[in-house]
């Protein structure tokens, strides 16, 4: 009997119709109690867990599972709780868990980062004076749960030391060793109480080890998991990394624990291997099937990549898996009934990449000819999605014969704000917001009866321009200076345009969590991308016609749209990206068309696709700021290009952002505390910029003097004349009247700010 073994990384948490979701929002509405959201969610997770098994798994993640974040769940696993929220020890309740993710009303919420280069958001610990103690093992009850209730003897997963701490704040370097000391213990102890109570198997999740890490940490790696193996020597231990090739391959590889895990899709670890091989002693578990796309895979290749990574171990000393948890791709394509049935044919989802990983393991492990029915099948799908690609010829060309000077407007910045502040003539400390403004329940429910055909077109149309038409009396009312239209009409900023564009397909219910309960359904790009007729005209001309006030055109930009979809590789993504560009690009001269001259291009996910592998930064920074310009070229002078991010950490790309050349640029920063205004301290930027001055991720209301401060912190290295007063994002997830409360507050502190620049420049 072979040992090779078929392993899943995490499984999506949302359920197939996003019942968690709806669990979450009802408990956060008021709507059910806790001991209902904990009924419903336990259903929710139990099922996941039931149908890793009657796929055939044979090593199912446990722990996985959570009601935000797993990295939230690792700081409610120490008791590390900010001190802002009244925490007195034991076990974080339910209430205290989320006032750290969502804010309450006297303490602002924790900031909420991209998880590596993914769409995914986690909840950075504050380490700052934590006194970290486990008070509960976590890992330990979804263990005994999965057993008692399911018989499985389920792998835990948790979040390893390392990259815990590496995502954490609130400490100095130097502090970095006395807290790996520190959380050591509590890890081994994790580890001794899941080894009493059975677990054979347990996954230490350190996907740092995928970015570029230093020595220091490398040596404080060596150190813990030398420990955990001298402590709990009766755990398997798999040290698990993903999205990238580790950066320290002989070092990683050559850890104290049973298994290595590597990402064999993004990034050449079969280069690594081939090279300097793989210890003897080791299980490798080797991520086979792309975890971050929903592409079929192509077993006869994948199966030719796991024999030859065979043979580098000793008899069977594998385990075949995703590249990373399922958490980033949809659960299941069954439910798919309106998309092309070769492009559904081409798709695999979460449930059917599990199958794709049971059929490759019975590959290696009984040859070939034991899943060859399954090799042919998936052969001749993915043959018919080739097949079907459409190809434009005449975007080929256009892409073909661009050259650096079609992504050059036609005036540099000092000329083109002179004629800006001409023809707008704002005040100091403009105000704006970001985009997006709230997608009530009705708003959602009424696209809804749309696009099931319960209304018509028109009745849409007219509910979309009644809500557009009462938020611009709003913003006149509240007078903020530069208007948005509200995006109403908009499911998505980004599958809002896959559904108009060429090229792309959309699913019915390929969701992915983002951050929290929200979700996003990626589009899919499986074509040339191409523009035919106006997209956001409609809207934008509608909005502009009930307002003197300048209205921002709302587009999203090259990268973000390729970052936030999920793209075949037929064509090279920089070429796409190109062709969404140009796209744009044509959208842009139909807004300028019709009057409107302000139009933001919003970029929120430049930052986070940038690759984990440094020496694939320049190429990608690059492409992205040609695309950017590409799109923004041939608008004339006098109009303004805003762009939006958010999100972000700016030092790495700080030249990037130049590069872009927006006149206005529009960036997050309340959530991290004015971090950020410190990267604008040694450069000579010299374009506007409108730093978010309160968050809008969080349900509380800013105080005026909280958004002065945020304001002064600013202008004491951005000059006034360059700062713009805006929320951090757009404002689609928050209320009504949440809106217009801390709207009215942010214009009160911009005003007042405006009115102390004023007297100063007076002076
Ligand atoms: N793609 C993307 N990534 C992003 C962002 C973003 O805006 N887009 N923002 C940042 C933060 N991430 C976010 C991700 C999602 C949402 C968000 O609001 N998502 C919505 C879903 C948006 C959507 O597509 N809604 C559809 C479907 C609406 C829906 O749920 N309908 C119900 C019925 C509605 C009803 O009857 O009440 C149903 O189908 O069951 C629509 O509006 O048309 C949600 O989870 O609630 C916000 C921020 C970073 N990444
Ligand atoms: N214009 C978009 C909005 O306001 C930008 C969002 S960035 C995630 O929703
Ligand atoms: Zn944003």
């Amino acid at each position: 009997m072979s040992t090779i073994k078929s392993s899943n990384l995490g499984y999506p948490r949302i359920g197939e119709n996003r019942e968690w979701k709806r669990a979450l929002e009802s408990f956060w509405n008021g709507n059910i109690s806790e001991e209902e959201l904990i009924e419903k969610t336990d259903e929710i997770r139990l099922n996941n867990l039931k149908k890793q098994k009657e796929q055939g798994i044979d090593l199912i993640p446990v722990g996985d599972f959570s009601l935000y974040d797993h990295v939230l769940d690792t700081s409610a696993t120490f008791g590390i709780v900010p001190e802002r929220y009244n925490y007195t020890g034991g076990k974080v309740d339910v209430d205290t868990y989320f006032a750290i993710a969502r804010g309450v009303d006297d303490a602002i919420a924790s900031e909420m980062t991209k998880w590596f280069n993914t769409n995914y958001h986690y909840i950075v610990p504050e380490l700052n004076n934590a006194k970290p103690t486990l008070v509960e093992n976590r890992a330990l009850y979804f263990y005994k749960e999965a057993k008692e209730k399911l018989g499985i003897d389920g792998k835990s997963v948790i979040l390893g030391p390392i990259t815990y701490l590496q995502l954490s704040k609130g400490y100095e370097d130097s502090e970095f060793d006395q807290l790996v000391d520190t959380f050591t213990p509590l890890y081994v102890q994790i580890l001794q109480e899941l080894a009493e109570a059975g677990a054979t198997w347990v996954q230490i999740d350190e996907p740092i080890f995928a970015t570029n890490i230093s020595e220091d940490v490398l040596a404080a790696t060596q150190k813990v998991y030398e420990t955990f193996t001298k402590e709990v020597p009766g755990i398997n231990l798999i040290f698990q990394t993903y999205f990238e090739k580790v950066s320290n391959y002989e070092a990683i590889v050559n850890l104290p624990v049973k298994a290595i895990g590597l990402d064999f899709v993004h990034g050449d670890s079969l280069e690594l291997l081939k090279t300097y091989g793989f210890p003897k002693d080791k299980v490798l578990a080797a991520g086979i099937v792309d975890g971050r796309n929903v592409w079929r895979a192509n077993l006869e290749e994948k199966l030719t990549v796991l024999e030859t990574i065979k043979q580098f171990v000793k008899e069977d000393q594998l385990i075949v898996q995703p590249s990373s948890s399922l958490l980033h791709v949809p659960v299941t394509k069954t439910l798919e009934q309106k998309i092309d049935p070769v492009i559904l044919g081409g798709l695999s989802f979460a449930d059917e990449k599990l199958q794709e990983i049971v059929i490759l393991t019975k590959g290696l492990q009984e040859g070939r000819t034991a899943v060859e029915a399954n090799i042919k099948q998936a052969t001749e799908e993915l043959n018919n999605l080739q097949a079907t690609y459409r190809s434009n010829d005449q975007v080929r060309k256009d892409i073909a014969n661009l050259t650096a000077e079609d992504a050059v407007r036609h005036l540099p910045f000092a000329e083109r704000i002179k004629l800006q502040d001409e023809r707008f003539n704002l005040p100091l400390l403009p105000t704006t917001s970001i985009g997006s403004l709230p997608q009530t329940p009705e708003v959602r429910s009424t696209r809804t009866k749309w696009r099931k055909g319960e209304i018509t077109d028109q009745q849409y149309e007219q509910f979309v321009n009644d809500n557009i038409k009462r938020w611009i009396e709003i913003q006149e009312e509240l007078d903020i200076d530069v208007l948005v239209h509200g995006e109403f009409e908009r499911n998505d900023m980004v599958e809002y345009f896959g559904e108009k564009f060429n090229g792309f397909s959309v699913t019915e219910y390929g969701w992915v969590q983002s951050y929290g309960s929200r979700c996003v359904k990626p589009p899919l790009i499986f074509g040339d991308v191409s523009w035919d007729k106006p997209i956001t005209v409609k809207e934008s001309v509608f909005a502009q016609s009930y307002t003197e006030r300048p209205v921002k055109g709302m587009l999203t930009g090259p990268v973000t749209i390729l970052n936030w979809s999920f793209v075949h590789d037929t064509t090279p993504r920089y070429d796409i990206m190109k062709q969404i560009a140009l796209a744009l690009q044509k959208e842009i001269e139909a807004l300028e068309e019709n009057g409107i001259k302000i139009v933001q291009v919003d970029e929120p996910a430049l930052r986070e696709g940038l690759p984990l592998d440094h020496a694939k930064w320049d190429e990608y920074l690059e492409a992205s700021a040609y695309a950017f310009r590409l799109a923004t070229a041939t608008a004339e002078a006098d109009t303004q290009i805003h762009t939006h991010m958010c999100y972000s950490n700016f030092e790495d790309i700080f030249d990037c952002i130049d590069a872009l050349d927006a006149d206005v640029i529009s960036i997050e920063t309340s959530r991290s505390h004015g971090e950020l205004v410190s990267t604008f301290e040694d450069n000579t930027y010299t374009k506007e910029i409108g730093l978010g001055v309160y968050d809008i991720h969080s349900p509380r209301i800013p105080a005026v003097e909280e958004i002065k401060q945020n304001i002064h912190r600013a202008l004491q290295t951005i000059p006034p004349k360059q700062f713009w007063v805006n929320p951090d994002c757009g404002l689609k997830t928050r209320k009504e009247d949440e809106t217009i409360a801390a709207l009215k507050v942010m214009v009160q502190a911009a005003k007042e700010a405006r009115e102390e620049q004023v007297a100063l420049q007076n002076k």
